[in-house]
């Protein structure tokens, strides 16, 4: 179903839906109505997300969750577990593990800033599995989940529908909703985003117009599907930031039919209408904004979810790459394939880079030389795909992202050995 945020109807069994009311005193089928609420009741219309979901026994049918203790390197907010760092830093791609593991097992913490518990801030984690989550489910009640796939394609069967999704695609879950993650290969990498705030939407176009960017009826939403399986199944939640698991008695697929506009979406990068110059300089990258989580301070995100994708360069006179800069906003990057134009090496597809608040970066020697020796016919960018999370709040990264070998130590150095400006008289 198509439409970014559209108040959607889907039904699996013709009937199971109610017509014309949420809660009749018997719903189709004996189906159970339940409210899923992504915001609070009483929030304004343009910003209200509930949707209500028919389903063959309630959502509340579960015994006690109690604490999961396997070993985890997923981390929430407050991530106060190492010092707070001003470095630049940069990571080399994860492997893929060797052991069995899934997604959920799969899932690695760089950093975060805020806490779920306030509903502020976000964590970043990486993913690589090797292997389907098989009869277990999870939710994530700290907040939505954007998943940004870098390696493989994903199968991610949720309550709601079930989503496929490869490289260059993206998926979001909202908060709370069930799902599992299977593989369609072998194996599987890349990047999640965890929303504790305002739920990700799109941004305005201001001076743009009505179109542009990401447009609102390329972001498709599943429809309903279910699973009739009355055999136990695991269901594991994050819930400020610990898991817990319970056993269900039944599947968790088990929704007939929903209505509303808090869904679970895809969106593929490749559809995005990327705007840019047609004059000169390089302007600010929130022309490439997909997604944004707002806070209360107008134009100030939680989170912008900005992407870099294929495009012409044409800027006269420019120096074209990203230029140097310092940025009161934290940048935290990544790459889905091919190479970034502020970097020629070290950035590697399925690497990770972190630019925190005020860190001074932009080109490194090597593209800072090719850009300012470059003749300036129109060029094309080509087979690449970076990403960035942006946010109003430092990034804390993770015990285990300080001590990874994966966490390039040698960083630093591509901004060294610029010669020094020459200015008129001087020795
Ligand atoms: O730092 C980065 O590479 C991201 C970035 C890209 C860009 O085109 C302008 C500013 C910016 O922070
Ligand atoms: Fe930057």
């Amino acid at each position: 179903m198509l439409g970014f945020g559209n108040h959607f109807s889907t039904e699996a069994v013709a009937g199971a839906l109610p017509v014309g009311r949420n809660s009749p005193q018997h719903a189709p089928f004996g189906l159970y109505a339940e409210q899923l609420s992504g915001t609070a009741f009483t929030a304004p219309r343009a910003e209200n997300r509930r949707s209500w979901l028919y389903r063959l026994r309630p959502a509340a049918n579960h015994p006690a969750f109690t604490p999961l203790h396997t070993p985890s390197l997923l981390r929430t907010g407050p991530f106060d577990e190492a010092p707070a760092t001003p470095n630049r830093l940069r990571w080399d791609p994860m492997p893929i593990p060797s052991a069995p593991t899934d997604f959920l097992d799969g899932l690695v913490s760089l950093c975060g800033n805020g806490d779920p518990a306030t509903g502020v801030g976000l964590g970043i984690h990486l993913y690589a599995a090797n292997r389907s989550m098989h009869r277990r489910a999870f939710f994530n009640a700290d907040g939505e989940l954007l998943i940004v796939p870098q390696q493989g394609g994903l199968r991610v069967v949720t309550e709601m529908g079930r989503i496929t999704a490869a490289p260059e695609q993206i998926v979001v879950i909202p908060r709370g909703v069930r799902f599992l993650v299977e593989l369609t290969g072998a194996d599987a990498r890349g990047y999640v985003c965890e929303n504790y705030g305002a739920p990700f939407r799109l941004p305005d176009l201001g001076p743009i117009g009505a179109n542009g960017l990401a447009n609102p009826r390329d972001f498709e939403t599943p429809v309903a599907w279910f699973e009739d399986d009355d055999a136990p199944f695991e269901l594991v939640q994050k819930f400020g930031g610990a898991l817990w698991a319970t056993e269900l008695p039944h599947g968790p697929f088990d929704v007939v039919a929903w209505h509303g506009n808090l869904a679970p979406y895809r969106y593929d990068l490749r559809r995005f209408n990327t705007i840019n110059t047609v004059s000169f300089d390089h302007p600010d990258p929130s022309i490439f904004t997909v997604l944004t989580a707002p806070t209360d301070t107008p134009g100030t995100a939680n989170c912008d979810f900005v992407i870099f994708p294929p495009r012409w360069m044409v800027a006269e006179g420019t120096f074209r790459p990203p230029w140097f800069h310092r940025n009161v906003m934290s940048e935290f990057m990544g790459l889905i394939h091919g190479a970034y134009d502020a970097k020629a090496g070290g950035f590697a597809p399925g690497g990770a880079s972190l630019h925190n608040c005020m860190a001074g970066h932009g080109p490194d020697k090597a593209s800072y030389d090719a850009a300012v020796r470059a003749e300036l016919a129109p060029h094309k960018i080509q087979n690449t795909m970076a990403f960035m999370f942006e946010s109003r709040f430092a990034f804390r990264p993770t015990r285990f992202a300080q001590e990874t070998p994966l966490c390039q130590l040698d960083y630093d150095d591509c901004w060294t050995g610029f010669a020094k400006a020459r200015l008129p008289g001087a020795a």
